[in-house]
């Protein structure tokens, strides 16, 4: 049963892949009239003046023209995890709504993935566990090798909150420590990770033995690493990629796996997601992707739907949100 006095919160399903955890149910009605974008295509003329949020998880509803030309006295798009990229920012903002993202909940969980990835491809973890379930092979021969970590170097690019707990994480595991940012860090945050800032993205690149993507898709990051990029890394080096898909020119770098200008690559994310299933990429032994897991914890979950409604709630009462989005 709903209560019909609370402020009416629109989200694209429960359940499913794109939708609410029904866990998060019980949580969400404490605050809020539900509704799906199924009930409100439906009854969108009974709904569409009493919708104020809107909660955009795991990318959804699509938010486009139509949708907020039609929802009047909308408030607040308040989106799960940090990226905003599947929301066009100025487009919302022109119609008076404000935007809100999750942040804090999803650094820790985020980092945790990216050193997974590092950790898999280095060990070459997935193929190992391909071979040791497989029926025909059995076991290993003695050149099947991975790369050291300890003592490796990694090159973080993009150091926000995820990038520095990733350094963090990394200096536990006695890594040498580069990185790129588009702003240097602090002198005493740097030492307290042990990092060394690279001016020159190309530096970074050639010095590293693990790249790791950790920047936000804009259009200056948009195939940020394309042909040149790769031919600057360590024949020997991984590439991971924890941002977005189209961070990387995918094609190039099927070629530069294909042909060994790199290592290997772990993905949590590509471009689209899920890739078509003849995708070149799924046919690599040297490849590793898991489909934009980063975030899939109980606790970051439940902790992002938290951050998301009280975004909502400070919007709605007029109040600064914990984590307001500007177009620039
Ligand atoms: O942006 C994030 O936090 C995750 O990638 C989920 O979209």
């Amino acid at each position: 049963m709903q209560d019909s006095k609370l402020p009416l919160l629109l989200i694209h399903e429960v359940g499913g892949t794109r939708g609410v955890l029904e866990a998060h149910v019980p949580f969400l009605k404490k605050h809020f009239q539900l509704i799906t974008m199924k009930e409100f295509l439906e009854s969108k003329e009974y709904y569409c003046a009493q919708v104020q949020a809107i909660y955009s998880w795991w990318h959804k509803p699509v938010i486009d023209r139509e949708l907020l030309k039609s929802l009047p006295n909308l408030k607040v798009i308040s989106s799960a995890g940090v990226g905003t990229d599947h929301l066009d920012l100025k487009l919302i903002s022109g119609f008076g709504v404000r935007i809100a993202n999750t942040p804090h909940a999803v650094h820790s969980t985020t980092a945790d993935i990216g050193m997974a990835l590092l950790l898999a491809a280095a060990r070459r973890l997935v193929e190992g566990c391909q071979i040791a379930v497989s029926p025909d092979t059995g076991y290993f021969s003695n050149n099947w090798l991975g790369e050291e970590v300890t003592g490796a170097t990694l090159g973080i690019i993009g150091m926000g909150s995820i990038g520095y707990k990733i350094a963090q994480r990394a200096r536990a595991f006695e890594m040498k420590i580069l990185y790129h940012n588009r702003n240097r860090r602090k002198e005493d945050e740097e030492q307290a990770v042990g990092a060394c800032y690279c001016g020159a993205i190309e530096d970074l690149l050639q010095q590293s033995d693990f790249v790791m993507l950790v920047v936000n898709l804009t259009p200056r990051t948009y195939k940020l690493i394309g042909k040149k990029e790769l031919q600057l890394m360590k024949p020997t080096a991984s590439l991971i990629n924890i941002s977005r898909g189209q961070v990387v020119d995918q094609d190039m770098l099927v070629e530069a796996l294909q042909t060994g200008v790199i290592k290997s690559a772990a993905m949590d994310v590509t471009y689209p997601e899920p890739l078509p299933r003849d995708h070149p990429l799924l046919k690599l032994k040297n490849v590793i992707i898991t489909p934009h897991v980063g975030i899939k914890t109980h606790k970051t979950t439940f902790m992002i739907t938290e951050d998301a409604v009280s975004n909502v709630l400070a919007a709605l009462n007029g109040l600064p949100m914990p984590s307001e989005v500007f177009p620039d």
